[in-house]
Parts: C-alpha cells; sequence; structure tokens
C-alpha cells in the first residue's frame, strides 16, 4: 500500500489538541492512515539564511514528523508576508487589507523551494504526496522541477474568491498555473469550485474536458468540492471526558438562571467578530428581556499576533466589549465575557454543551469545524442552536441552522432572539438533521474520498 505524505505550512503532534481547524483535521487523517507529516517546525531561526532551513524527524505513534526550521526573513516574508498579508486576506474577499509588498514573493517562491528539496529527501517512488494549504500553492510544481513523478493532490482550506478578486493579486497567473502541477485540486464548497472553473476559463482559456477536468498552460488537472468534516465519534468521546465534563460542570450551574451564547474562533478578521459584538448590543436594545440574562462568552484564540491587521481588531474588540459592559452590565451581570486566549480543544465540548446558542458568524471561512463541533457536542435531548453565517463553507452542508448574513446587524440581533426562543422540538429537529449531516461527511469520509479521487484522477 501506498505511505500518505501530508505537507502543510502548520504541523502538530497528531496525538495532542491544536487549535486551529487544518491541524485538527490533518491529524485526525493521519492518525487513522500513519504515514509521514512534514512542513514548518514553528521555529524561526534569528539571523539564519533565508531559503535554508535545518530538517527534524520525529516519531508521534504511527506518525513520523518532518518539519523544517524557517529563519526570520523567510518567516516575516513567506508566512506573514506573502501568505497572510496577501493570500490570506485576497482568499478571504479583503483586499482593502491586502499588502502587495515586491519582497514577499520572493520569499513565498524560496520557501516552497527549500520546502520542495527538504521533502524530496524523504519520498519514496510510490507515496501519495497531498499538500495543504494556500502557503504551499506552488509546492507540486517546485517538486515536479526537481524529477517528481509521484500523484499528488492540493486541498484548499480557505475560500477561493471570484476572479475579479483573485485577479488582483499580480501573481495571480502564475499561482493559478501552479495548480496545473497538481493531479488533483479541492476546495471546500461548490461556491469555491465555480469560482476556480470560472477563472481558469476565462483567465487561462482553459479547455473545460467535462468531469471536472480542466486542460490550461499545456495540462491537465482535476478539480472538486471536498467539504472538510471532524472525527464526529472522537468529539463526542471528548464530550463526556473528564475536562468537557468538569467544564459543563462549572458552567452548568451558573448558567441555568441565564441563557448562554457562545463564540469560539481565533481572533481573526475573517470570523466576523465585531459585527458579532454590535448585533448581539442590537438584541439587547430591541429585546430587553434578554437584560440580566443573556451572557455571550467570546473565546478569541491569538492568532499572527505580529501582525498589524490582528493587533488593529484586538482594540477594536476589547474597546466593543468594554462599551457594551460599559452600557448595559450590573453589578451581578455582565453581558459579554471575553477571553483573549486560548481554550484547550478537550475542554471546549463542556461549553458548547451548556450553550443555548452558538454564534458561528464569519465574514468568510473556508469551512469553520467550530459549527460542527458544537453540533457533535450537544444533548440530543436539549440541544443548543447553531447561528451559522451563509459565507462560511459550512453552511452548504448545514442548511438545517439559522443561516445568517453577519453584516445584517438588525437581522443578526433578530435571528438570535428566535434562537434563544426556538421551542424544544424545532430545536431536537434541526439537531437531528445537523448531526446526519456532520455523521455522513465526517473527516474520514474527506480523507476517503479525497484520496479515492486522487488515486483516480487522470495523469497528464
Ligand atoms: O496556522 P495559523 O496561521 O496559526 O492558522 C490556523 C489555520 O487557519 C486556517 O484554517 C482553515 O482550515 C480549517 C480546516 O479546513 C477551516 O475549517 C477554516 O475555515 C480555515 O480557516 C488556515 O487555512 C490553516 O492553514 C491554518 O493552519
Ligand atoms: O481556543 C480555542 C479556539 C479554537 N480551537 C479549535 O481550533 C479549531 C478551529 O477551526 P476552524 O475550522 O473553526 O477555524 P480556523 O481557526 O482553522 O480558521 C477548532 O477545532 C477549535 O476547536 C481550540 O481548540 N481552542
Amino acid at each position: 500500500m501506498s505511505r500518505l505524505v501530508v505537507v502543510s505550512n502548520r504541523v502538530a503532534d497528531p496525538r495532542k489538541a491544536a487549535a486551529g481547524g487544518l491541524a485538527v483535521a490533518l491529524g485526525d487523517a493521519l492518525n487513522t492512515a500513519g504515514g509521514l507529516w512534514f512542513g514548518w517546525s514553528g521555529t524561526v531561526i534569528e539571523g539564519g539564511a533565508p531559503g535554508e532551513g535545518e530538517l527534524h524527524q520525529q516519531k508521534a505513534g504511527t506518525v513520523t514528523l518532518a518539519t523544517v526550521d524557517l529563519c526570520a526573513e523567510d518567516h516575516a516574508d513567506y508566512y506573514l508576508g506573502y501568505s497572510n498579508s496577501v493570500l490570506w486576506p485576497v482568499f478571504h474577499y479583503r483586499l482593502d487589507l491586502a499588502r502587495f509588498d515586491a519582497g514577499y514573493f520572493g520569499a513565498y517562491r524560496r520557501v516552497n523551494r527549500l520546502f520542495a528539496r527538504q521533502l524530496l529527501t524523504l519520498l519514496r517512488p510510490d507515496d501519495i504526496i497531498w499538500v495543504h494549504d494556500y502557503h504551499l500553492i506552488p509546492l507540486a510544481d517546485e517538486l515536479r522541477a526537481l524529477g517528481a513523478t509521484q500523484r499528488i493532490g492540493f486541498f484548499l482550506h480557505v475560500p477561493l474568491p471570484p476572479q475579479q478578486l483573485l485577479a488582483a493579486i499580480p501573481q495571480h497567473e502564475w499561482l493559478m498555473h501552479a495548480l496545473f502541477a497538481y493531479d488533483l485540486v479541492g476546495f471546500q464548497s461548490e461556491a469555491d469550485l465555480e469560482n476556480f472553473s470560472r477563472y481558469v476559463r476565462a483567465e487561462a482559456g482553459a479547455e473545460d474536458l467535462g468531469d471536472n477536468y480542466y486542460k490550461a498552460f499545456g495540462r491537465t488537472v482535476q478539480a472538486g468540492a471536498f467539504p472538510i468534516g471532524i472525527d464526529v465519534d472522537e468529539f463526542a468521546a471528548l464530550t463526556h471526558g473528564k475536562d468537557a465534563r468538569e467544564m459543563y460542570e462549572r458552567m452548568k450551574d451558573e448558567y441555568s438562571r441565564r441563557q448562554l451564547l457562545l463564540g469560539v474562533e481565533r481572533l481573526d478578521y475573517s470570523k466576523g467578530l465585531p459585527q458579532r459584538l454590535r448585533a448581539f448590543k442590537a438584541l439587547l436594545k430591541k429585546y430587553p428581556e434578554n437584560l440580566r440574562s443573556a451572557t455571550l462568552i467570546q473565546i478569541a484564540s491569538p492568532s499572527r499576533e505580529a501582525m498589524d491587521t490582528y493587533t488593529d481588531l484586538l482594540q477594536e474588540l476589547e474597546s466593543l466589549c468594554g462599551a457594551i459592559n460599559g452600557d448595559f452590565g450590573e453589578l451581578d451581570w455582565m453581558p459579554v465575557r471575553y477571553m483573549h486566549r486560548n481554550v484547550a480543544r478537550k475542554r471546549l465540548p463542556g461549553l458548547y454543551r451548556v450553550a443555548r446558542v452558538a454564534l458561528v458568524t464569519p465574514l468568510r471561512d473556508g469551512m469553520n469545524l467550530v459549527a460542527k463541533e458544537f453540533i457533535a457536542a450537544q444533548d440530543p435531548a436539549d440541544p443548543g442552536v447553531l447561528i451559522l453565517s451563509r459565507f462560511a463553507g459550512a453552511a452548504e452542508q448545514l442548511k438545517d441552522a439559522l443561516l445568517v448574513n453577519p453584516y445584517d446587524t438588525d437581522g443578526m440581533a433578530d435571528t438570535i432572539q428566535r434562537a434563544l426562543q426556538m421551542p424544544l422540538q424545532e430545536r431536537q429537529a434541526r439537531h437531528q438533521t445537523l448531526l446526519k449531516n456532520i455523521r455522513e461527511q465526517d473527516v474520514h469520509w474527506w480523507r476517503m474520498t479525497f484520496l479515492k479521487a486522487l488515486g483516480a484522477a487522470a495523469r497528464g
């Protein structure tokens, strides 16, 4: 049987919990299949040489972790720069936040070349290689240039924006050309796949060969939508584990008298946090029966803190939370409990289960695994309600959530009110369908469907 080689910028020990959906999902996939996980070590070497990095290897159960250090300059220009100041904002439809700095692109190519060079030394002829996310779009092209002939698939965890937005990236053609070095390119949603199809036909004159095969730049690639899922059983088991139970017991008493609303994410401008807080404020104004009762716990896990766009958001959030608590709080009740801290994933199910309502309202999100985790953690006899942004990839699958437009403050306040008042029977019915959805297309389904398609993709 072929060995699975997973490549992603972020690598984590698959036996430990990690914040960030990609690391969680790949840990799940590799724990099942075994294999090699290759990527950045997370270490930044001050004064190191650009384009160079030491390779480390360690065993983590059945998985070998192979990681490369980055020098400070590469970390700044490849990770914080091209990946997170160009590709991340543009792919999340935020041209206004993109910084097209000339030095970033060189570092992006340099690090992809470094990864290709280091990875090549570890590869076996019959390996199946699965590359993940926007940091590594040109990796297959670099590997092919070094002679790699293995099957290579790519999965984009973030959205792919429409053609006109993508075309704002000065290197858009180069990036999309690079995708044609893969045998299969996977997206989170049908909407992303549609954007890909439109782009390659309009900008690259691609020929649509049917069955999602496209021919352009003298190469053929197959594309597809493979919505990522969670390990529902593992998450349900976590829900009944010691840490989650302790969390549940602690919170249950306090919130038996109150209605708990919950938001959990990395502190990222794609997640729609200010918009959510404004909607919560509108709820308190418009429906005063929620005063002294509805409490929003917002967990914002620190992320990419070296970037201004992230520190600006932190300040905006602190000021919004402070203003809401100042305006509406009482001595014995604060409407918002805001935490700028990571909460261990094993404790989250306890919190999800106490919440009456989950607010998963990103402005754009590739998928959003928190939405799926919330569903998996609920008590089917008395489930909470999921409010989900129509702009999260998850919305294509989770139609029985209450779908909202996060830019519509009043509309979102009305939906929160509806969720808080939803009768038990409706909550149960919605939850049952949602649970069925996340069970049918779980993380195992995602891995198997993608790898089956990669194995079957015609090459050329
Ligand atoms: O590695 P970081 O810079 O710390 O960021 C964490 C991860 O964020 C993004 O996650 C995405 O993948 C999830 C799983 O498919 C998906 O549900 C979510 O919508 C995406 O935002 C990013 O794409 C990863 O590469 C990062 O590791
Ligand atoms: O304080 C936190 C915040 C988030 N997460 C986990 O991080 C992942 C977030 O994945 P998602 O797809 O929702 O968003 P991403 O961060 O990848 O954009 C989920 O598994 C969460 O349970 C966590 O463990 N602790």
